[in-house]
């Protein structure tokens, strides 16, 4: 079965008068291994999206299934193990400010008792150095660049072997360079694993990452395309 799998997807903000319908009839198919681009304009619903899929809202109407998990009536302790198996990332990376890089790695580890400390800082360090962090591990995120923090939380997400990434707006905070190399790097690493990705995106320097651009307007996805 396809890691993500939507179909007749509606979802409106607000009751009564004020409601508000924002996703209308959305069918989507993310397949193993596909990096996928979500791309048009701003309020068209795409960060709306991407919380349905990462059970960090609950589904009003439709079908939407991720990693095996339906999710519309699903209960909040089965979207718990759903949201553990997906690695996110977002645009202001969201690291703690009073641990160090390989610390903050580590915590994405720390939901799995199983695993030792030492391991998991080894593990946390092992991945730090697969981003091109290796020297930097010690260093606390005030003492890291834009473009380094968004490392360190490619490499939060990614540690864990998630099934899958879901990404919004990675690159936004980050110059032209920067942006384009953390966004092949974060491909790269996924690529190399057979993890997919699903990336809400306005940056139109890293659609090269893509092998599949969906488009929304309005609440609806009006184009799906191989890049
Ligand atoms: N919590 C909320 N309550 C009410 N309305 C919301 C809420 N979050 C988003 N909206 C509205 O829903 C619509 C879709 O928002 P959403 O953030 O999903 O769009 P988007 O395509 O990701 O936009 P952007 O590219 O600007 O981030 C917008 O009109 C927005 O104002």
């Amino acid at each position: 079965m396809d890691p993500i799998h939507i179909d007749g997807l509606t979802f409106a903000y607000g009751e009564g008068e004020l409601r508000r319908p924002v996703l209308r009839d959305v069918g989507l198919r993310v397949h193993g291994g596909e990096v996928v681009l979500l791309t048009g304009p701003s309020g068209s619903g795409k960060t709306t999206l991407l919380t349905l899929i990462g059970a960090l809202r609950g589904m009003q109407e439709g079908s939407c299934r991720v990693l095996g998990h339906e999710l519309l009536g699903s209960p909040e302790w089965e979207r718990v193990v759903l949201r553990r198996s997906i690695g996110f990332i977002f645009q202001n990376h969201n690291l703690l400010g009073f641990l160090t890089a390989r610390q903050n790695v580590a915590m994405s580890l720390e939901l799995d008792s199983t695993i030792p400390e030492a391991e998991r800082l080894e593990r946390a360090g092992a991945m730090l150095a697969a981003v091109g962090l290796a020297g930097h591990a010690d260093k606390p995120p005030s003492k890291l660049s834009g473009g380094q923090r968004q490392r360190v939380a490619i490499a939060r997400a990614l540690v864990g072997h998630p099934g899958l990434v879901l990404a919004d707006e990675p690159t936004a905070a980050l110059d032209k360079v920067t942006g384009g190399e953390v966004a092949h790097l974060l491909r790269d690493i996924a690529k190399s694993r057979g993890t997919p990705i699903l990336m809400v995106t306005h940056d139109p320097r890293i659609l090269d990452i893509a092998d599949r651009i969906v488009t929304m307007e309005d609440g609806r996805i009006v184009d799906s395309v191989p890049a």
